[in-house]
Order: C-alpha cells, then structure tokens, then sequence
C-alpha cells in the first residue's frame, strides 16, 4: 500500500512541492490535500496584475482540477485542517473529515497584517491577499471614489496601481519617509515616488495611523499628527505573518514561523513545513523563488525516504522586482553601505536611470537598480556563485557586457546563468527546451521548464531566446495561445477556421478540441471575431460571445448608468441635431453633455431602459463608441476655412467615417484627418492618420494616443482622395485579417514591423480592399434594428434585465 502523504494549505509553495515530487516518482504516494480557499492552486503573485487589469483572473489558475484528478490526488478545497493529531497522525478538517497521515506537509502560507487599530474591524477595511480580496477591491471601485492603501512596500504599490487602473483617487500612506525602505536605498525610492506621483499616486509619507473612523463602514483616517483623510476602502497592506496556528496547538518549535531546517523537517517526526510559514535559519521569506527552492529539497527528502541522497537547503539570495507597468524596480541582496562596502552608482538623469551595486571584499552583496533593469539576471547571477569581481573593470559590472545594439542581454548569457529567478530556470535549460524538447512558444517553455509560471518578469527574456534560438521560424512559432482553453495560438485558430471552413463558435470548440466547452469570456469574442472576418456574408454574429457593452451597444458607466454617443460624421454637426440631442438630454435628464475627444457629443448618465427610447429619438446613427470597430473620424477645419489647409479634410473625413461605419475589427479604429502638417487632428496618434500636402496626403499608420503613446508610422505618399482611400482600405483589411483580437493597429505594427506591413499592403492592394468592400456591404445600423424589435428590447433593457 502506499504511504499517505497529507498537505495542508493548497497554494503555491505546497503544490509547487508536490509537482516536484510527482516528477520524481509519480506513483509514490497516495496524495490528500485541504486548502482553506475555495479554489484550486492559483499564482498569488498575479492577482497584482488582475487587478491592474493586465490578466484575468481564469488565466491565473495554475493547477486545474483534472491536474489533481490525473495524479490521484484527493482535493478538498473550501476545507481548512482545524485541528492535527500528531501521536494518532491523523488532520481533522472543519467540515468533519478525518485523515490518516504518514508525512505531513504544512504549507499554510501568511496572512495579512492588518493593524489593531480602532475601527479596523468595519466594512472596507481588507488585506490583500487572496482572489477574495481582488474581487473586492474591483467590486468598491465601480461604486465608490477614494482609496487609501496603508503601506508603501512592494504589496502596497501593486494594489494602489491596480486600484488607479480601476479608477479610484489613490492615496498611499506611508509610516517611513522613504518607500518601499526594506528594497530601495533613499535615491531609488525618490525616484519611484516621483513616478508613481507621474502616474496619479498621492502619497502621505511619515504618517502614522491610529484610528480607523466610521460607523460600521471606513469612512476616513486619523493620524498621529493629528490630521485626517476620508476614504471609502482602505487596504492594509503592512507586511504578513505566517499562518502557524496548528503548528503551535501540537507544539511545533515555532518563532516567527515554524522552524525548519536544512530538510524542511520541523521539531516533530513526519511533519514537515513549507512556503511562509516555515522559518529557515532565522528566516521566514515572502517571495516564491526561496519557498521554490524549499519545495524541491523537501520533495527529494521525502521521496527518498532519508536525509543521505539530499542536498540541503542553506538558504536564498532574494531578489525582488516591482509589477508596476511602467516602473523598472529591481532590487537583491543587501544593498545597505557600510565600513567594509564600497560601491558602483550609475545615476542618468536624462533616462531617469539609476544603479547602484554593493561590494564587499570583492563581492556583489546587493543590488539596486531603477529604470533599466537589464542587467539583473547578471548581477544575480555574481552574487548566486558569489563570483570574485577583482578580476572585472568596475565599469564592467553595471552595463551589459558584450551585447549588441538590438540585440537581447539574455543573448550574451552564459548557459548557466538564471533567465527565470521565481523557478531557477537557467538559459542553458529553456534553450534545450526550445532546441530539443519542441518547446517553441512561451507556454510551451512554462510547460516544460516552469520558467514564467510566477511574476512573468522573466517572459520578455524568453521571448527574446525563443526569437534568437528559433530564428525565422519565431514569428509563427511563439504566438501566444489564444487562451487556457486551447492550445492553438490566434494564427492557427484562423488558420483551422479557414482550412476547415467552420462558421459557429460552438463549431470550432468542438472540432478543435476545446479544453473547456463553453469557452472563456477571452475566447468567445476573439471567435465571433474571427468567424466574421474570415465569413463576412455567412457569419451571424453571436450577440452572447460579444462584451457588455456592445452587446447593449452603449457604454457602461463607473455608476451602472450608460453613455450614448451618436455619430457625427467627421465631426460636424448642424442645428438640427444639436437641438434634438439638447431635446433628448432634457427628457431624459442626463445629467452631463460632453464633447469627446473624438469630437462627438456623449450624453452620460443614460438608465439601461431608457436607452431605446433615447436612440429612437435622437434618430442618429450609433457612434460606436463601445465597439472593436471604427470609432471616429477626427477632422481639422481644412482648406474651406483654414488660411493653412491644403486639402479638404472635413469632406475626406466624413467619406472615410461614411465607408468604414461597422467595420469590425480585432480593436477600436480611429482615424485623424489634417489639412496640413499643422495636424490639428492630431494624425500621428492615431491608428490611421492623413496629413494634407499640397496635391495629396501623406497616410500615417500605428500611432495611438492611449496608455502606450505611440507615434504613427509613414505607410505612403498618395496624390488624391481615391488613391488615400484604396490604400486605407488595403491597410485596414491586413490589420483584420493579421492581428489578434485585441490588438491596437500600433501593437500590431511593432510585432511585425512595418516594413512587412508595406510590403503586403502595396503587393496586395486591389485584392485586399475589395475584400473589405464586402465586409462593409453587410452593415447595418445597430440601434434601429433594436428600436424596431421588442423582443430585443424588452429582453436586453428592462430594468435589472440580462446582461
Ligand atoms: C498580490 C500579491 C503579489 C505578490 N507578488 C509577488 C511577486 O511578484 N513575487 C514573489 O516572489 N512573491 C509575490 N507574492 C508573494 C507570494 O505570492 C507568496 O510568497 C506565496 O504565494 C507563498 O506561498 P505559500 O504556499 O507559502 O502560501 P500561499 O500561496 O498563501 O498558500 C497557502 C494556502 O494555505 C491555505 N491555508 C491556510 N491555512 C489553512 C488550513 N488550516 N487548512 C487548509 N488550508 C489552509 C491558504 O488559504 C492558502 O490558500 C505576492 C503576494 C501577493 C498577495
Ligand atoms: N513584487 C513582489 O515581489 C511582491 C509584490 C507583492 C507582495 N509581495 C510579498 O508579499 C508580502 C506582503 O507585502 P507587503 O508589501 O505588505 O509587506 P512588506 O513588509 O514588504 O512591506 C510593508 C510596508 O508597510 C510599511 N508599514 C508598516 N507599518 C505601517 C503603518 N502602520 N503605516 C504605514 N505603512 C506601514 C512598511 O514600512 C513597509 O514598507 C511580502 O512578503 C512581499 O515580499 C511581493
Ligand atoms: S491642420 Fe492645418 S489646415 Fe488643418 S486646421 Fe490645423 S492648421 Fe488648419
Ligand atoms: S522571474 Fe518571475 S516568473 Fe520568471
């Protein structure tokens, strides 16, 4: 019979011990595990990049059940151990389950510190730990304004970028004057506050909490000093504290954290203790590589039965880097100075690029670095083998040796240096992955390597191995997975719906092989999408597979009301219109008329049922302003009334939004047209943008003036309205049928450069616009189908109605 092996706690050190020891001998054991969380084995890590809304949370889930089932695995979620019974070795769970244990794994994790302040008990004061958390956090946000995180460490800045992204005024407030203090040394952590202020964080630094007010809900702050703040959610985020309640109740040797040692073995026999709550040598860590590590040597100790054949655990070099996009933070070892340090600074103030690296008795001890991280891994790398750097040129630690313009760091790595730090993965390893092992996109390397399975912060070096190993062969061959649904990338999930003729969403799950049957809300849109462009006169559009607000073709605003935004052709409106929107506005009591940045009027404030109503007033065409598809036609005044205008860029402009109404498209589109080089339309942040010359236009493509600014590039010089016309078209109808779904036009370009993007745009003109010419013959306007149709009506826009 096999011997029973019992984890409790189903996160992410635990399982990562179980995968190691499946790995060694699957058959080992006979595997039951309890987790206290009602789901299966998720990356924790990434729940920072939910709520910043970079990832879903379906994506997140790094064990699925049929990956318990497969190993034999007993899984209890939902399920906490309330109580261990080490003499009968049995755990008893609160829901009444007894088990029968021959080696007790604990890997209970932490929990959030949450002050014992006065008040701290209410409503919207919560940690930030768990999917629960996350859910709550973006549940506040849709109603309520203002949000005070309590802590400026690497937790603390996550979720109050997170809680920007959703919105919220944000204010950070800090105990120390310095942020993030146990990473960054006084320089670094200046210039990440500056840039996090850049970004919209309000800090409050030196300031002490001591009472949370309100009357059953947080309404506000008070401080030390006296002062206060209001808030509607604050989140402490104040560090953790290992979870070792059980460990305690049966007498384990515990000091912060259940005391281990260099086999992960506690004080008593056949128990064993993992992740945060265990301490090692003095230390209890909170970052997953050493809890990794950890994991590995407790699965050879048990696997093997002794301590002979393992090697020991003797501790980690931690490194951190911060999930804030748009801020490079990376931080290692000991970077404090002292008698004995001496050390490289590198401060660009240009770049706003700083670095700083420790030494001590020609030694890296620790590393700093804000801006440009690049040279992490090799700096990780000499204080990992402890490397003696008298030998090296103090210039040569900090820039990247020996790498070429354009060309990746990770390119001039030595095999044996980590590419991936969270799971120790070594280039040497993912290049045999890609080169013999047939790993050849990025799933495929966390497949077969684990590499990127935890912060993601090692995938642009990937990608960079995939490109360099794999040569020409890269651009197909590392397209991402459509979704966790498939293992078919976005090319070949057209391909197969081209080569198999499929035509409905359900077709394609079924044929290709769908993991999961119904689809994914990632999947689902990007298959209408697909279908529709591949079988324009077939297709029927799938309103169940679209989101929210193109299926109630409105916006949805923060309060739950809906913004409508009627198209005005190039921007021009007359007194007709703007007497029927005042009319409606009136009726309907919208509270705010706006003029958009894409010059339109938006009436925000609309209530769900009363959208029909308002649509079939106004009697205007929908501006689309929810839809992947044509968003505006931006206009200057042009030559009519402009003394610099050489081309008629209302006329033009209003043609092109009249041509490409209803378009779809993998994202929005929009275009700016300018009369001159003036470019008062803004042209060069646009997906399409024309600027007049005298006798023709000049096209630009890919800009875009969203969250990733972005300067179009020249797709061609063209002499009149047709010929600008045709090859918009031809450049259209390529980004359609190439991109992903959910691709910008300016994503998309620097994937595949524009030269590749010229190239087939010219070769392929006529055939290419005549494609999309067809596409566009099918549109129809969206609102007067809904208007003339009660059944829609009454079952989209009742009060409360389906959604
Ligand atoms: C938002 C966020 C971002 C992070 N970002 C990073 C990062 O970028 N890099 C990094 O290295 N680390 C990061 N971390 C830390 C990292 O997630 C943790 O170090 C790691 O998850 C710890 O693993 P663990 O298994 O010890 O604990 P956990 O993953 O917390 O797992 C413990 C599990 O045990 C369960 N449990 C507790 N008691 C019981 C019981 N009695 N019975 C049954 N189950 C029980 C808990 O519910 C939990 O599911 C982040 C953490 C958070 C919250
Ligand atoms: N990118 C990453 O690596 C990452 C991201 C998120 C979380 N984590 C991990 O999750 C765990 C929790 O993170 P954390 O940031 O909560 O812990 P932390 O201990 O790293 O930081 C807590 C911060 O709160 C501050 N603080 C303490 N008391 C305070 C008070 N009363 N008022 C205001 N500020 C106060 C501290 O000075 C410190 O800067 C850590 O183990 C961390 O390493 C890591
Ligand atoms: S872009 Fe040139 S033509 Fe158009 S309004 Fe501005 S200055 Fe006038
Ligand atoms: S470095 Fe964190 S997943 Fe690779």
């Amino acid at each position: 019979m096999k011997e029973k092996l019992v984890l409790i706690g189903n996160g992410m050190a635990g399982i990562r011990c179980l995968e190691e020891i499946i790995a060694i001998e699957p058959e080992r054991f006979d595997i039951t595990v309890f987790g206290d969380e009602p789901h299966v084995n998720y990356n924790r890590i990434m729940l920072s990049k939910v709520l910043q809304g970079n990832t879903q949370m379906d994506e997140i889930v790094l064990n699925r059940r049929s990956w318990y089932e497969t190993n034999g695995i007993h899984l209890h979620t939902g399920d906490a151990v309330a109580a261990i019974d080490s003499t009968g070795k049995t755990v008893t769970s609160v829901s009444g389950k007894t088990v029968p244990y021959d080696h007790l794994i604990i890997a209970t994790g932490s929990n959030p510190f949450i002050l014992p302040l006065p008040g701290a008990d209410q409503q919207g004061v919560i940690g930030f730990r768990n999917i629960q958390d996350c859910e709550t956090m973006m549940t506040y946000a849709k109603k309520k304004k203002r949000a005070v995180v309590i802590g400026g460490g690497l937790l603390g800045l996550e979720a109050a970028r997170g809680l920007l992204n959703l919105n919220m005024d944000v204010y950070v407030v800090h105990v120390l004057d310095s942020l993030m203090e146990a990473q960054l040394d006084a320089q670094a952590s200046a210039m990440l506050k500056e840039e996090l202020e850049a970004q919209g964080m309000t800090f409050l630094m030196n300031k002490q909490t001591i009472q949370l007010n309100g009357d059953g809900h947080v309404t506000g702050l008070t401080f030390k000093d006296g002062s206060e703040l209001a808030a509607d959610l604050v989140v402490m985020a104040v560090g953790i504290r290992p979870n070792i309640k059980l460990a305690q109740e049966i007498g384990l040797q515990t000091n912060r954290a259940i005391i281990v040692n260099d086999y992960m073995e506690t004080s008593l026999p056949d128990i064993y203790a993992v992740g945060e709550c265990a301490e090692h040598r003095g230390v209890a860590y909170g970052l997953v590589a050493p809890l990794y590590e950890q994991g590995k040597t407790l699965a050879k100790r048990l696997v093997s039965g002794s301590r002979s054949e393992v090697t020991p655990y003797t501790g980690s070099v931690v490194f951190t880097q911060l999930k804030v996009s748009g801020v490079d933070v990376f931080s290692a070892g000991d970077f404090h100075e002292t008698e004995e340090t001496k050390s490289i600074r590198v401060h660009d103030e240009f770049d706003r690029v700083y670095k700083k690296v420790v030494i001590e008795e020609n030694r890296v001890r620790g590393a700093v670095l804000f801006g440009d991280t690049s040279d992490a891994p090799r700096l990780l790398d000499l204080m990992r083998k402890r490397t003696d750097i008298s030998s090296l040129s103090k210039v040569e630690i900090l820039p990247a040796e020996n790498s070429t313009p354009g060309e990746h760091p990770v390119v001039t790595m030595a095999a044996d240096e980590i590419v991936c730090g969270c799971n120790g993965v070594t280039k040497g390893r993912i290049v045999q992955a890609i080169v013999e092992e047939n790993a050849v996109t990025l799933d495929g390397v966390k497949e077969t390597t684990n590499a990127c399975r935890s912060c993601g912060g090692c995938k642009p070096m990937i990608e960079a191995l995939l490109e360099h190993t794999l040569g020409e062969d890269f651009q197909v061959k590392t397209a991402d997975t459509l979704c966790n649904c498939t293992d078919l990338s976005h090319e070949q999930v057209a391909t197969e719906i081209r080569e198999k003729g499929l035509q409905t969403t359900k077709e394609v799950m079924n044929v290709l092989g769908w993991k999961n049957e119904e689809g994914c809300s990632k999947c689902r849109p990007a298959l209408n999408y697909y279908l529709g462009m591949i079988h324009p006169l077939e297709h029927e559009d799938e309103p169940a597979s679209r989101f929210v607000n193109e299926r109630l073709h409105a916006n949805i605003n923060k309060d739950g009301t809906f913004s409508v935004v009627p198209r005005m052709y190039g921007g021009v409106t007359d007194v007709q219109q703007l007497r029927k929107i005042a009319d409606v506005a009136e009726k309907y009591n919208v509270p705010l008329l706006k003029v958009t940045g894409g010059q339109r009027i938006d009436l925000f404030g609309v209530k769900k049922e009363d959208l029909p109503h308002v649509w079939k007033e106004l009697d205007m065409p929908s501006g689309y302003a929810y839809g992947k598809t044509l968003r505006t036609v931006k206009t200057c005044v042009g030559e009519r009334f402009c003394r610099f205008g050489t081309q008629d860029s209302v006329g033009f402009g209003i043609r092109m939004e009249k041509k490409l109404e209803g378009m779809s498209s993998p994202h929005k589109v929009k275009l700016g047209v300018s009369a001159c080089p003036r470019n008062c339309a803004e042209s060069l942040i646009k997906d399409v943008g024309l600027v007049g010359l005298e006798g023709g236009w000049d096209i630009y493509v890919g800009g875009n003036g969203g969250v990733d600014l972005r300067q179009g590039e020249l797709l061609g010089r063209v002499g009149n309205d047709d010929e600008a016309e045709q090859l918009i078209l031809a450049f259209l109808q390529l980004y359609r049928e190439n991109a992903r779904y959910l691709e910008r036009t300016s994503a998309w370009i620097e994937r595949v450069g524009l030269e590749s993007v010229k190239e087939q745009v010219f070769a392929r003109q006529p055939e290419l616009a005549a494609r999309l010419e067809i596409t566009l013959s099918t549109f129809q306007e969206p609102w007067k189908a809904i208007v003339e149709n009660d059944e829609v009506k009454n079952q989209l826009f009742q009060p409360g109605g389906v959604q």
